[in-house]
């Protein structure tokens, strides 16, 4: 659905015409029209295309609610979900089977570099089985950890799930998360253990992994090569055997949940709908649940993988909608969509998105402020789970701070600001959301209320003022040879780490339960887990709500003056580690100046962390022999242009060049 400029790969499809395309597929013949070519792996049984080579809308009303299946594809990272997906268009003829078919569902350009899905996609699959034509609506969704979200959201439009689990890897942490997901919404889970083509595949070894873990027998699973192609006619067999079709009733008032929505700037919203009740075609006249806002339907349709339109989408099958919804947040996901003065109840909805990770967004030059806003703008349609508030630095000048669902999804955020809108940033070291108990009438009076979240550091309030502070933390699943066992708690415990739990999941894999402070992975944990484990071990988490901590606000100094941008917040065990951390960096940043300038990392009036830079007297016009005027007057302007660079803290100069280095994540480095 992805159809943004930027998104070349994309683009190059759509300029393809109608035509064009059915006669790459071979469909266009000297009849007049063409219906299904095969029996079986039927290329399109809805699908008809006229003699002017025009594809002509489907009509959906041949897929009763029996004959529809509506399944995901959950595993963890690179288990072979994308290259599953692919088979399947292969095999329903949704797509050619060319070499060039590699993850046809991953449409944005950084998920085809990164080879990792950062947004869930869907795609209708016309199969014929047993004399029965079948609609088959498959989700493919990312994942890593930061994108569980789409996950959760694209199971609420499914009945089932393939549970995909690598014949060598086994069972991994993201496995462990995405099958909860699954169960708790009550779904219908197939393993299908994939690369059984792969020299050390073991899927024996698998199978009683899964039996021991998920409680699920082995004879249930179905052992693939995704990439070979090898077995996975069975998978479809199996979507349309085990998994139910959708609980939908046609002949009720339409009832459509919005499970997903992006933005294409000439159409507006493109709104993924899962239909629960009733049917709805263009004119039709919506009113949306959440903003009671009307609306009258252009176009519906389905994903086939690219928009499809069809005459009308019915209850139990998944499509999309465009209704002139201007602005992603129309659309809300977890929006009910119902008939004009035909309300219904609405669905429960999702609960929305929860920043873990906040940092600060600055264009490197202030004067291509407006074009990065424009550009924050519409990435942030695309993607409602980033959050955005306004921010300001001495030093930066204008620029926002950003909330994030993890590490991964700010710096994919970043690669497609600057892959999709040409927009260059820096962007700060990531904080996590931090809660204060006030004390303080005032600042109960000032907030409107007692308990408070900060995302700023600066705005920290101080110890006198509050009841308690608290941290985020978050139940993590690591999965690892048992060798590296020990190793691993060390590592947890020196992140403060609680264990919750251990248990083997075979002769030699243990999975471990930690709760962390989310403070404490967001940065490098996982570098740390992998390095220490030599990659093996896997790690996934899950948000576990709020604990006390005793955090500090660590101040930094220059010569006595705090330096606003550089405030932070530790825990107070971790602060003279971390201050001392900032000091050295900020010492090998500053240029040295014509007095010493004494750097300190203090918690209030307490000193932690020192560092000193030595004096030094800069003068320009040294070598400047003799008496040309004007050469001399030329240095002096250069230097007092340079200084325009620079910010004052107190009577040091620091260029902008200290901030970025010592501000800078550690990933961007
Ligand atoms: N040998 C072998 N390799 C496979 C098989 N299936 C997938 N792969 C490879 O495994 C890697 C990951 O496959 P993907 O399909 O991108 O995995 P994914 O689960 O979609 O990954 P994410 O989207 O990042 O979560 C790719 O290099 C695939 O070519 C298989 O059956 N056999």
């Amino acid at each position: 659905m992805w159809t943004l400029a930027g998104l070349g790969w994309r683009r190059g499809r759509a300029l393809a015409t109608p035509a064009t395309r059915a006669a790459r597929r071979g469909l266009l013949g000297p009849r007049p029209t063409l219906a299904c070519p095969t029996a079986t792996g039927c290329r399109d049984p809805g699908r008809r295309y006229s003699s002017a080579g025009r594809k002509e809308k489907i009509d959906m009303s041949r897929f009763p609610v029996e004959n529809i299946r509506n399944f995901s594809i959950i595993a963890h990272v690179d288990h072979g979900k994308s290259t599953l997906a692919d088979r399947l268009l292969e095999l329903t003829g949704t797509i050619d089977k060319t070499k060039n078919n590699k993850q046809v569902l991953d449409k944005l350009q950084v998920e085809r570099e990164r080879g990792i899905t950062v947004k869930a996609q869907t795609a209708s699959l016309f199969y014929n089985w047993e004399g029965k034509q079948y609609l088959l609506n498959l989700i493919d969704t990312p994942g890593h950890v930061d994108f569980s979200y789409e996950v959760s959201r694209s199971l609420s439009a499914c009945q089932g799930v393939l549970l995909v689990v690598d014949a060598n890897e086994g069972i991994q942490a993201q496995t462990v998360a995405n099958f909860f997901l699954a169960f708790e919404a009550q779904l219908s889970v197939i393993p299908v253990i994939n690369k059984i083509d792969l020299k050390n595949a073991d899927p024996e070894r698998v199978e009683k992994q899964i039996e021991k873990v998920f409680d699920i027998s082995s004879d249930e699973c179905i052992k693939i090569s995704a990439k070979l192609g090898t077995n996975v006619e069975s998978v479809l067999q199996a979507v349309i055997k085990r998994i139910p079709s959708p609980k939908a009733y046609r002949k009720n008032p339409l009832r459509a949940l919005v499970f997903d929505s992006t933005f294409d700037q000439y159409r507006g919203v493109i709104a993924n709908v899962a239909l629960f009740d009733g049917a709805v075609s263009k004119g039709d006249k919506i009113v949306s649940a959440h903003t009671q806002k009307t609306y009258e339907v252009n176009e519906v349709g389905v994903l086939n993988p690219n928009e499809q339109p069809t005459h009308k989408l019915y209850a139990g099958q998944v499509g999309y909608l465009i209704a002139g919804m201007k602005d992603v947040s129309e659309a809300q996901i977890g929006d009910t969509l119902y008939l004009h003065k035909q309300p219904v109840e609405p669905m429960p909805g999702f609960k929305s998105a929860k920043p873990m990770v906040f940092a600060g967004m600055y264009p490197v030059d202030q004067s291509e402020y407006n074009n990065l806003k424009s550009a924050v703008e519409k990435l942030t349609l695309n993607d409602s789970s980033v959050t955005v508030h306004r921010d300001n630095s001495l030093a930066l000048g204008a620029g926002w701070r950003l909330g994030f669902l993890g590490l991964l999804h700010m710096e994919v955020f970043n690669q497609r600001l600057e892959q999709e809108h040409n927009a260059s940033v820096i962007l700060t070291t990531p904080t996590v959301p931090y809660k204060a108990v006030l004390s303080s009438t005032k600042l109960i009076k000032e907030y409107r209320e007692k308990e408070i979240t900060i995302i700023n550091p600066a705005q920290f309030p101080d110890k006198s003022k509050v009841v308690e502070y608290l941290e985020p933390v978050v139940l993590g699943t690591i999965i690892t040879p048992d060798e590296y066992t020990g190793k691993i708690m060390m590592l947890c415990q020196a992140r403060r780490a609680v264990q919750k739990n251990m248990m083997f999941i075979d002769q030699n894999r243990v999975m471990l339960k930690y709760l962390f402070p989310l403070n404490e992975i967001v940065v490098d944990f996982y570098d740390s887990l992998k390095s220490l484990s030599s990659g093996y071990a896997s790690f996934d988490y899950e948000d576990a709500g709020y604990q006390t901590a005793e955090l500090v606000k660590m101040d930094i100094l220059l010569n006595g003056n705090i330096v606003e941008e550089l405030v932070t917040v530790v825990h107070k065990d971790k602060a003279h580690t971390v201050g001392k951390a900032i000091c050295e960096r900020l010492k090998d940043s500053l240029p040295r100046q014509l007095f010493e300038i004494a750097i300190q990392a203090a918690i209030g009036s307490k000193i932690i962390a020192r560092e000193t830079v030595k004096a030094y007297r800069k003068n320009v016009l040294a070598k400047c022999y003799g008496g040309d005027i004007t050469r001399k007057m030329k240095l002096l302007k250069r230097q007092a242009e340079g200084k325009k660079k620079l910010r004052k803290v107190g009577n040091v100069e620091v260029p902008k060049d200290a901030f970025i280095k010592v501000l800078r994540t550690q990933s961007d480095k």
